[in-house]
């Protein structure tokens, strides 16, 4: 059974998340972070393409419709695009804190194969925050919203300022970025400290 790992336990000083007073209201669609995202950009045809909307307290849904792009096994959808359906809504959990976070690290149960043309219903919530860590856990459902748990996760996000991009992007990328000013928007929309 997941969620045991010694990362992903949450140490004895951990707090209740908060949802920050100016995280986008539930229902709001989030937006990609990044266009150039696999997980969640406009700009990546083969990518997830992913849409997150803000949930209650500090939680997330999102779909994913599976795309013969993402296959593994014929007509089935890879592991690997599973766990970055579920890693990148999780991800998309940094939108209601209002930090940037990146994934340290990221447990993954597949339970159920998932067809190729199949919606992936996903849901992840924070569940403990410890200094830098943010402890989330993430299911994917088949068949519907309320369908049986094809995939799940349990993560430990490290938050990171902004320089950690600047400092570690190749050039290029980190140059476009800045150049944009949607992009620039975006990032100042999860962080409180720019
Ligand atoms: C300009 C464009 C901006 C675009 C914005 C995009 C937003 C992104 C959206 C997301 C996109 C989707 C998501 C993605 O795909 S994110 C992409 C995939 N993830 C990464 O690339 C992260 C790579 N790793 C690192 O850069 C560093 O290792 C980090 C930054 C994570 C930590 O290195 P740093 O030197 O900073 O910190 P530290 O080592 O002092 O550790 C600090 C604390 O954290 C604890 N810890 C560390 N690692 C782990 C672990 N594995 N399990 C459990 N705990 C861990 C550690 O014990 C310590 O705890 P404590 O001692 O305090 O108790």
């Amino acid at each position: 059974m997941s969620g045991t790992s010694t990362g992903l336990m949450p140490p004895a000083d951990a707090v209740t998340p908060v949802r920050h007073p100016e995280a986008p209201a539930p229902g709001e669609l989030l937006g990609a972070h990044y266009g150039q995202c696999f997980g969640c950009g406009g700009g990546q045809p083969h990518g997830l393409q992913l849409e997150a909307r803000a949930g209650d307290g500090v939680s997330v849904t999102a779909e994913f419709t599976v795309r013969p792009a993402h296959q593994g096994a014929p007509g089935l959808a890879h592991g690997g695009v599973l766990a970055t359906a579920l890693d990148e809504t999780l991800g998309s959990l940094n939108w209601l804190l209002r930090v940037v976070s990146v994934t340290g690290r990221l447990e993954t149960d597949f339970l159920l194969p998932v067809p190729v043309d199949t919606v992936l219903y996903l849901e992840a919530e924070v569940t403990a925050v410890a200094g830098r860590k943010i402890y989330s856990t993430a299911t994917g459902r088949i068949g519907g919203p309320d369908g049986p748990v094809a995939v799940r996760a349990d993560a430990v996000f490290i938050e990171v300022k902004v320089d950690h991009f600047i400092e570690n992007g190749r050039p290029a990328e980190i140059r476009a970025a800045m150049n944009d000013p949607d992009q620039i928007r975006r990032v100042r929309a999860f962080e409180v400290n720019p």
